[in-house]
């Protein structure tokens, strides 16, 4: 997840560097405006940092065309000393051993620290890390990679110092690879099943659809580009118009038509119940979830 958040970070910002570089000598006047105030205060140096030495190689070769990037495996404090915002990606059940390292609380003193780690709670967090530490969580999801993710956030307390600061990096890290709003942290696991496991579920489908087209003879490739094209259209009407997916389904549902033939098998198999039982399932499980450490 840390890739696709890094990756999409990175591409946004040098979209950005392009458009403005492209519009400095001729429409300085626009160029504010054009800009966006949302990533405003994206970060300007990336230092990543992973377990194995594999990793190190395989993440260098990713981001080959950012050389600037620093990335190590086992400096974790020293790479926390470094930086001001803090990002934490690995498992939920290894956040307390990586802050127990000799050197981390002091070097997450003060700063911002998010978590994008599902069920870990803040006030587990707090325990862990000096008073001045400031915690948020982050839940993004992979299509973060394609500037097409949704992150949900934790707000920051308005008591806590810089905070406007602080919302503004969240802001610009978070809309620069997609959607992204404020939610309670009581509302993080429906979150992380919903958004973050979301793009597996819908895969699920969407492959399930091109499986259907592949049964009634359409090449592979051509069912799964169909398949992705019309969930992703069926998707951005709901986005863009604000229609309701019923209306959307009972608008392409003619009477006597093939569509309601299709859609009473659904129903027959309890898509409904079954999708939104998943969405259940997965939300129980996440609040487990970095609960217990093995
Ligand atoms: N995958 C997803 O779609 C989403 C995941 N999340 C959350 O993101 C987190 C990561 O999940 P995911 O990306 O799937 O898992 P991965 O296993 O792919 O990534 C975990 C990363 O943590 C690194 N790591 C492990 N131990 C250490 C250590 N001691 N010091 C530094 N780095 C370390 C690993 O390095 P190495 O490769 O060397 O082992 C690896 O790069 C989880 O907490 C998950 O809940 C949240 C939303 C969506
Ligand atoms: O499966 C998981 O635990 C993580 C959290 C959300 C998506 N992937």
């Amino acid at each position: 997840m840390g890739v696709a958040i890094l990756s999409g970070v990175l591409d946004s910002q040098r979209s950005q560097q392009a458009i403005a570089s492209s519009m400095a000598s001729s429409v300085s006047s626009l160029q504010d405006s054009s800009m966006g105030d949302d990533l405003t205060e994206l970060p300007t140096r990336y230092i990543a940092t992973v377990n194995r030495i594999e990793s190190v190689r395989r993440l260098k070769k990713t981001f080959s065309a950012y050389p600037d990037i620093e990335i190590h495996s086992g400096q974790n404090v020293h790479a926390a000393q470094s930086a001001d915002v803090i990002l934490l990606g690995c498992k939920p059940q290894m956040v307390q051993d990586i802050i127990a390292e000799p050197g981390m609380k002091e070097a997450l003193s003060g700063k911002l620290v998010i978590s994008i780690c599902a069920g870990l709670r803040i006030s587990q967090m707090l325990e862990w890390v000096t008073p001045s530490t400031k915690v948020v969580r982050a839940m993004p999801n992979t299509p973060c990679k394609i500037r097409e993710g949704m992150t949900i956030l934790t707000p920051l307390p308005s008591t806590l110092p810089n905070s406007e600061l602080d919302r503004n990096i969240l802001l610009s890290i978070f809309s620069a690879v997609g959607r992204c709003r404020f939610l309670d942290e009581k509302h993080f696991d429906a979150c992380t099943a919903l958004a973050g496991s979301g793009p597996a579920f819908a895969c699920v489908f969407l492959e399930a659809m091109a499986d259907g087209g592949v049964m009634m003879g359409l090449p592979r490739q051509e069912a799964l580009e169909l398949a992705a094209q019309t969930m992703q259209g069926a998707a951005r009407m709901v986005m863009q118009s604000g229609m309701h997916p019923a209306a959307i389904k009972d608008s392409v549902t003619t009477p006597g038509g093939c569509t309601i033939a299709g859609l009473l098998n659904l129903e027959d198999g309890k898509v409904r119940s079954t999708v939104a039982r998943t969405i259940q399932a997965a939300a129980e499980h996440a609040s487990g979830l970095g609960q217990n450490k093995k």
